[in-house]
C-alpha cells in the first residue's frame, strides 16, 4: 500500500470506530482487527502502520470526532509531512480543502475534565495519554519475584510492590512459556496496590463481586497462598467463564465462582450475607484511568453512561457491604480519575451507613494520595493506572 492508501484506510478505520463509541459497539481494538481481516492484501508493515496511525490519532483528538476524515486532519495540522499525503492519489484521501472542520485535540473534553479529582491538575494531563509500561506480577503459588528478574532482566522493580516487574511496553510478555505455566500474570501496578490493600489472609473468606476475568481474584489467590476460599461473581458471563482457566493455570484450588443475574444479586447472594471477612468490590466504571491503554474510552463517555455508572457503583458497594461479616472489611476500587466515582461515592456510602469507618495507612509508603476517605493513584503520581480505593471496615 502506498502511504496514502494507508492514510486513508486509517480514516475509514476510525469511522467505524467513532460510530462505534456513540453507539456503545465493539471497541476500537476488535473494529482495527475486523478492518486488518477484511483487507488482506495489506502486509504487515501496512497493518503496523495503519495501527500507529489511528492510535494517534485518539490520543490526539479528545472526543468521539463526526468523521474519521477530520479527526485525521486534527493531526495533519500538527504533522506538516501527512498533511502532504492528502494528495489525491490513488487510494489516497481527497486534497485537504478550505475550511474544512477539523475534530478537536486535547485531553478531553472540558465538561469531561472539569469532573477530574481536584488532585488531578493539568499538569498531569500529558500523562495520563502517555503510553503505559507493561508491568508483571508474579504468581506466588507458581513461582518468585527472583524468577521473573531472571526471565526479563531488562525490567525493573516497581516501587512499592514486591510481587511486581516493570518491562518496556512492548515486551510479549504473555507469550513465554513461563506465562503459559502460571508462573506470572501481566497485571498493571495500580491493580497490583489494590489487590494488596485488600489485606486478605489464608483462611478467610473472600467475596470478589465484580470478578471479571478474575485479574485480581488471581492476584488475591497469590497474595494468601491458595489458602483462602473465594468467591468470584459477575453479571458477565463471557469474562467470569475466563476464570476457571485462568484458575487452573495459576494453581488457584480455592476459586468459586457464581454468575449473577442482572437485578437478583442479592438473592444470589443470600448465603453470604454478613459472612465474608472480605469483599472486594471493583466496581464497572468510566475506565477514565486507563486512558493510556484504552485512549478511546474518552470518546465513549456520555453523560448518561456515567450516571448508569455512578447508579451501579452505589448499588454494588451497598451490595458488598451488606456480605461483610461484623469487623469485616470492603475494598471499593474504581479505575478511574473522576471524583463523583471515587471519593463522592465513598462519602456517600459512609453517610448511607453509619457505623462503618474509613481506614488509613494500607498503601505502600509513596503510593497513592488522600482523596476524602480514600486514595487516587495516578500516572504522573505513581506511574500506574489511574485509580480510586478505599477500604472500610464494618461495625463490630
Ligand atoms: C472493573 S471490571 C472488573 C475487573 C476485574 N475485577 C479484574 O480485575 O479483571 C467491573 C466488572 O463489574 C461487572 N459488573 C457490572 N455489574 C455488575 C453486577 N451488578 N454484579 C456483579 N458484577 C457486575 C462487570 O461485568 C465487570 O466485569
Amino acid at each position: 500500500m502506498t502511504p496514502a492508501a494507508r492514510i486513508q484506510t486509517a480514516i475509514e478505520i476510525l469511522d467505524a470506530i467513532a460510530a462505534a463509541a456513540r453507539e456503545g459497539g465493539a471497541p476500537a481494538d476488535a473494529i482495527l482487527a475486523e478492518a486488518m481481516r477484511a483487507r488482506r492484501y495489506a502486509g504487515s508493515k501496512d497493518r503496523r502502520a495503519i495501527r500507529a496511525l489511528v492510535y494517534d490519532v485518539i490520543r490526539a483528538v479528545r472526543s468521539a470526532p463526526e468523521s474519521g476524515r477530520a479527526a485525521m486532519l486534527a493531526l495533519a495540522d500538527a504533522q506538516p509531512g501527512l498533511a502532504a499525503l492528502f494528495d489525491g492519489s490513488a487510494y489516497g484521501p481527497a486534497p485537504i480543502a478550505a475550511d474544512e472542520p477539523r475534530a478537536q485535540t486535547g485531553v478531553a473534553a472540558e465538561a469531561l475534565i472539569d469532573l477530574f479529582d481536584p488532585l488531578v491538575g493539568e499538569e498531569e494531563h500529558d500523562s495520563l495519554l502517555a503510553r503505559a509500561p507493561l508491568d508483571l506480577r508474579v504468581n506466588r503459588i507458581k513461582a518468585g519475584r527472583a524468577d521473573l528478574e531472571t526471565l526479563f532482566p531488562e525490567g525493573a522493580p516497581i516501587p512499592g510492590a514486591p510481587d511486581g516487574w516493570r518491562l518496556p511496553p512492548e515486551t510479549a510478555a504473555a507469550q513465554h512459556p513461563a506465562y503459559a505455566e502460571g508462573a506470572f500474570e501481566v497485571q498493571d501496578a495500580a491493580s497490583q496496590y489494590a489487590s494488596a490493600a485488600l489485606a486478605a489472609a489464608p483462611g478467610q473468606a473472600i467475596v470478589d463481586l465484580c470478578a471479571g476475568g478474575g485479574g485480581k481474584t488471581l492476584a488475591i489467590a497469590s497474595l494468601t497462598g491458595n489458602a483462602a476460599d473465594i468467591l468470584a461473581c459477575d453479571t458477565n458471563r463471557a469474562r467470569l467463564q475466563q476464570l476457571p482457566r485462568r484458575a487452573e493455570r495459576a494453581g488457584a484450588t480455592r476459586i468459586a465462582t457464581r454468575l449473577l443475574n442482572p437485578g437478583q444479586e442479592v438473592a444470589m447472594l443470600a448465603d453470604w450475607q454478613g459472612r465474608a471477612d472480605r469483599v472486594f468490590v471493583d466496581a464497572p466504571c468510566s475506565g477514565s484511568g486507563t486512558w493510556r491503554r484504552s485512549p478511546e474510552l474518552r470518546w465513549r463517555l456520555t453523560p448518561a453512561r456515567l450516571d448508569r455508572h455512578l447508579g451501579d457503583q452505589a448499588k454494588l458497594i451497598d451490595l458488598g457491604a451488606d456480605l461483610v461479616a461484623p469487623g469485616g472489611k470492603l475494598l471499593y476500587a474504581v479505575c478511574s480519575i473522576i471524583a463523583r466515582e471515587g471519593r463522592a461515592q465513598v462519602a456517600d456510602f459512609l453517610n448511607r451507613h453509619p457505623g462503618w469507618t474509613a481506614d488509613a495507612d494500607y498503601l505502600p509508603g509513596g503510593v497513592g494520595r488522600a482523596a476524602g476517605a480514600g486514595f487516587l493513584l495516578t500516572p504522573a503520581h505513581d506511574g500506574c493506572d489511574g485509580f480510586f480505593l478505599a477500604r472500610l471496615t464494618s461495625p463490630c
